[in-house]
């Protein structure tokens, strides 16, 4: 294994015992790592509408250049997989080689080589539970909350709330009750309360995919509430013996991961800028 040099680990921001054990691992093994991030908050801007979200361009040509140089890229979202490759584009980049997306927590997959979805049946009850929270919004008064129906789960939208914070204050109780009644769990989120089936989350994902790929490295880069059951894994990996680094983009909104990450950069174009300079220390090193 090599080491890495002070500049590799001050270019990408390492500084802890653990986190520069788990550069040296991916640095010295490229082909073993996997390189795991979440999409919105993380490769892509928080903006007011979730439809018209993009993935950063910077980040998108990292990921492009990282499916070249590094065993397995993916990403782990909320979205469902078809929502994250269509406002990805990932469709249009060449170079993601065998990459994965595992979409709405794990439940949904697409795959670069191949290009096709794996899309599981759906609960039945998600149009009913769709009514009943418009429901609540009409009758608590609320404007401006918006629905976004993922087929998989109901995510209910504050950010463009007259008052964004008060009405996801007001909505915790009935959302969280309209769940349980539809054998459903709630996902908080920024400005998100997201109605879901239980059972997955990114950690048991990301669990699933280290196993696949064989991977003998973890990178794995979130923002929100959701990303904190992929970061437990990476904890449990690395008590385990896989080397592991966990990136946090850091908002206003959203403090829960920054303590615990090994590198902290503030919103996607930092960690687009991180993921850039991974994939030039890579390429000099491949060189
Ligand atoms: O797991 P992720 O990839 O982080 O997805 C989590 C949720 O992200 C989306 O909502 C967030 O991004 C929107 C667009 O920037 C923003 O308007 C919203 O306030 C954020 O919560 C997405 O709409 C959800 O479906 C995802 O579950």
């Amino acid at each position: 294994m090599v080491d890495v040099t002070d500049s590799a680990a001050d270019a990408l921001g390492v500084t802890s015992e653990a986190a520069r054990h788990a550069l040296d691992a991916v640095l010295a093994d490229p082909a073993g790592t996997l390189l795991a991030l979440d999409f919105d908050g993380t490769l892509s801007p928080i903006i007011d509408r979730p439809e018209d979200a993009v993935i950063h361009p910077c980040a998108a040509a990292a990921l492009d250049r990282l499916g070249q140089l590094i065993g397995t890229v993916a990403i782990i979202t909320g979205r469902p997989a078809k929502a994250a490759v269509d406002l990805g584009r990932l469709d249009q980049l060449d170079g993601l080689g065998d990459m994965v997306v595992l979409g709405q927590y794990g439940a949904e997959r697409w795959d670069a080589d191949t290009g096709r979805f794996y899309i599981p049946p759906v609960p039945t009850n998600i149009g009913q539970v769709e009514s009943e929270v418009h429901k609540i919004i009409d009758d608590l008064g609320l404007r401006g909350v918006s629905i976004e129906n993922k087929h998989r789960a109901i995510g209910v939208h504050t950010r463009t709330a007259d008052d964004p914070a008060g009405s996801f204050d007001k909505l915790v109780e009935p959302v969280t009750r309209i769940a349980e009644e539809n054998g459903l769990h709630v996902e908080p989120g920024r400005s998100v309360l997201e109605i879901r089936p239980s059972g997955r989350d990114k950690g048991a994902a990301l669990a699933e995919l280290i196993i696949e790929r064989g991977a003998r490295a973890v990178i794995f880069g979130g923002d929100d509430l959701g990303d904190v059951p992929a970061f437990d894994e990476v904890v449990r990996q690395r008590d385990a013996g896989l080397p592991g680094l966990l990136i946090a983009s850091a908002s206003d909104e959203q403090s829960a991961l920054v303590g615990r990450a090994d590198v902290v950069r503030h919103g996607p174009a930092e960690v687009a800028e991180w993921l850039n300079a991974l994939a030039d220390e890579l390429e000099r090193r491949a060189a």
